[in-house]
């Protein structure tokens, strides 16, 4: 059977959803083809679980910095049954109705591209049906984790992010390899809501290496407080595990080899191109799909080609990959009509993507660090304050502490980039995120009072701090 739509859409995550969405909403017909779950790996294995588990590690150090405030022991099957719930106990069919009333078609089975404008997807029961596009075909299949080639890792089946986001049980003693984003807020989790002995190993040189030096720096005092053991510039060279989901043996280049119950990889993502037949329009498989500004991959010469959210690599964010749907939805029915607008382009990419690490303490960043400014080649200048100098951070708890780092456009007097790494941060982030985007002059921003006693009158400090 074959089947004709202005846009098809593989993979619904959330990048794939908001493609279908936006483009029916400028008048075209859309299918979306998902092989697992609508939703994607975001609302099942991802970002909505991951937060779920962290929630009552955030909420435990709230308290024990409140004097007078005590917390009982947590009911870890009561933590890991909200986890469930918030996943919707693995059933979708919430996210098939909201795709079917945009309206468009949901197509569950693979897909793979073969030819121009032809996908061809191998349904749950084994049958065939291939869905051709008038308009554009656009990838949105996500990345899977990454595991080193490190002798005997991959046979000892240690756990992903896929694994450890949806686990029913928490070691006694796990191991976590990588010190980015997934395995810290991990590590955090699983010692927080019981491993015994948490030992995490950092190839290069401290955590969450891609922030600002502090913020890692930060976080690696507060693990060392909470008795998670973070080993630097050490990376494994063999694993051992006889028995699958039994004992695993980790060798390191000296010492002696660490032993777990579990073994967590954290390095890292790959993009789910693998055998989705790029080969049949001459792109590479295995590798990120190159776009431009309108998410229009670069190496197709007739432009019906579009990938969005991680599988173009730009930022590994489910907000930057429903923001870059947005565009990219905008743009095919634009084009489609003869009346693209110069506007719908994405920006924010370039400016650096908001993220924040929903650890304790948070790290909350957006735009360049110091280091990525000087790289870029901006004058530069740095301001710094102590987040536990603000009243508004004292009154937050007793041992309140916390950094925000500033990242000044010396030339322009705007901000390039804005760091904050305190407890429940999260949430002073979107001022950053408009400072940098709207890149606001910093004698504007001085007018943006902040109240008292929040935390944010930090901004008032770090404006203070540069001199106004
Ligand atoms: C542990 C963890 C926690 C995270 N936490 C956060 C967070 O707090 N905030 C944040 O912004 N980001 C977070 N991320 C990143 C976020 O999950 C991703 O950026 C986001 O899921 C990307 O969305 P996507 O739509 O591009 O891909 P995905 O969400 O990966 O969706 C892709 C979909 O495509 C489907 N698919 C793949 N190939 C095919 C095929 N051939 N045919 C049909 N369907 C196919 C897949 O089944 C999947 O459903 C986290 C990531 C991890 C691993
Ligand atoms: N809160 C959030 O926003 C959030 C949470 C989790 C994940 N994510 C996204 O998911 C993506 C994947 O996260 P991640 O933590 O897997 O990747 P990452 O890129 O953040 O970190 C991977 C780390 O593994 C290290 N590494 C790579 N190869 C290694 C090896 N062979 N041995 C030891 N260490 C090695 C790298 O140096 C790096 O520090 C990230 O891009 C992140 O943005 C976001």
């Amino acid at each position: 059977m074959a089947d004709e739509f202005d846009v098809i859409v593989i993979g619904a995550g959330p990048a794939g959803e908001n493609v279908v969405d936006r483009a029916v909403r400028g008048g075209l017909t859309a299918a979306i083809v998902e092989e697992r779950l609508a939703g994607g790996e975001c609302s099942y294995w991802a970002c909505v679980p991951s937060k779920a588990l962290l929630r009552p590690i955030d909420l435990m150090g709230e308290v024990a910095r409140v004097p007078g405030l005590s917390l009982g022991p947590v009911d870890v099957a009561a933590v890991l049954a909200r986890r469930d719930e918030a996943i919707g106990h693995f059933d979708d069919s919430g996210q098939v109705r909201w795709i079917e009333s945009v309206p468009a078609e949901y197509v569950r089975g693979r897909g793979r591209i073969d030819g121009p404008k032809r996908v061809r997807v191998t349904t749950e029961d084994g049958g065939e049906r291939v869905l051709t596009a008038r308009q554009a075909v656009v990838l949105a299949t996500g990345s899977t984790p990454a595991i080193p080639p490190t002798p005997g890792l991959a046979e000892a089946e240690p756990w992903t992010s896929h694994d450890v986001t949806v686990t029913d049980s928490i070691p006694e003693r796990l191991i976590v390899i990588g010190g980015g984003v997934v395995a810290c807020e991990m590590a955090q989790a699983m010692h927080g809501l019981g491993a015994r002995q948490t030992t995490v190993l950092v190839r290069g040189r401290g955590l969450l290496p891609r922030m600002e030096p502090f913020a890692g720096e930060l976080l690696a005092e507060s693990f060392a407080e909470a008795g998670i053991e973070v080993r630097d510039q050490v990376e494994a060279v063999r694993v051992e595990r006889p028995e699958p989901g039994g004992k695993v043996t980790v060798h390191l280049p000296d010492g002696p080899p660490l032993e777990a119950d579990e073994l967590l990889v954290a390095t890292g993502r790959r993009p789910a191109t693998r055998d989705m037949g790029l080969s049949t329009v001459g792109l590479p498989d295995g590798k990120y799909v190159e776009v431009d500004d309108s998410m229009r991959a670069t190496a197709i010469s007739d432009g019906w080609l579009y990938a969005v959210g991680d599988v173009n690599g730009r930022a590994l964010l489910t907000h930057m990959g429903k923001y870059q749907a947005r565009i990219c939805g905008d743009v095919i029915a634009a084009r489609a009509r003869g009346d693209e607008l110069p506007g719908m382009r994405d920006l924010a990419d370039g400016y650096g993507a908001p993220q924040v690490v929903f650890t304790d303490p948070q790290i909350c960043a957006v735009g360049r660090t110091e280091a990525v400014a000087r790289a870029d080649g901006f004058r530069v200048r740095v301001v710094d304050y102590d987040m536990g100098k603000v009243t508004g951070g004292y009154l937050m708890g007793d041992g309140y502490r916390g950094r925000a780092r500033a990242v000044v456009d010396e030339d322009r007097k705007v901000l390039l980039g804005v760091t904050f790494a305190a407890p429940g941060a999260s949430d002073l982030l979107h001022s950053a995120t408009i400072a940098v985007t709207a890149e606001v002059p910093l004698d504007r921003l001085w007018h943006a009072v902040p109240s008292f006693p929040t935390v944010s009158e930090v901004w008032l400090r770090l404006l203070e701090a540069y001199g106004l």
